[in-house]
């Protein structure tokens, strides 16, 4: 994949970079692909069931408010959307299981983790532009994240 510096070089200003500053805790820290995306707070039922359909090689984008009091992603989410077939994750928000997911072929930026488990009601929308960080995500739009960030299509 292209380094995203050398893509902001090329295309400058197209392109939204993301000023917030996630930790990379995948297997893999280097992913692109199409946004898709889930908008949900502390309940992660949403988050489950999309990683539990076809990804197509789709970045998921999870606006999580940037709340840190639950994760919404473990390793067993992660595994089913590494088998699912999607690049990674991006999410505004906390992860757990940090250990195993580190040990996936699959990219995750997130805030930070937390060993606590979200709700399950299943509140919250999917594939409905989000903003994080001041950045849009709208689904559909290219998006590459590596070590120096993450950068998105306008
Ligand atoms: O069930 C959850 O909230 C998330 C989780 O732990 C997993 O994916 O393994």
């Amino acid at each position: 994949m292209v380094a995203t510096a050398d893509l902001y070089d090329e295309r400058g200003e197209e392109l939204a970079s993301l000023p917030l500053q996630l930790r990379d805790l995948g297997g893999v820290t280097e992913f692109s692909g199409p946004v898709r995306t889930v908008k949900c707070f502390e309940d992660n039922a949403l988050v489950k069931a999309v990683c539990a359909t076809p990804g197509e090689g789709a970045v998921l984008v999870v606006d999580g408010g940037g709340s840190l009091r639950s994760a919404l992603m473990g390793d067993l989410i992660a595994a089913s959307a590494v088998e699912h077939g999607w690049a990674g994750a991006i999410i505004h928000g906390a992860i757990r299981d940090s250990v195993a997911i580190g040990n996936l072929g699959f990219g995750v930026k997130a805030l930070g983790t937390n060993p606590r488990k979200s709700a399950k009601a299943g509140a919250g929308v999917t594939d409905q532009p989000v903003e994080i960080g001041g950045v849009v995500f709208r689904p559909g739009a290219m998006v590459w994240a590596d070590e120096d960030g993450v950068l998105v299509e306008r």
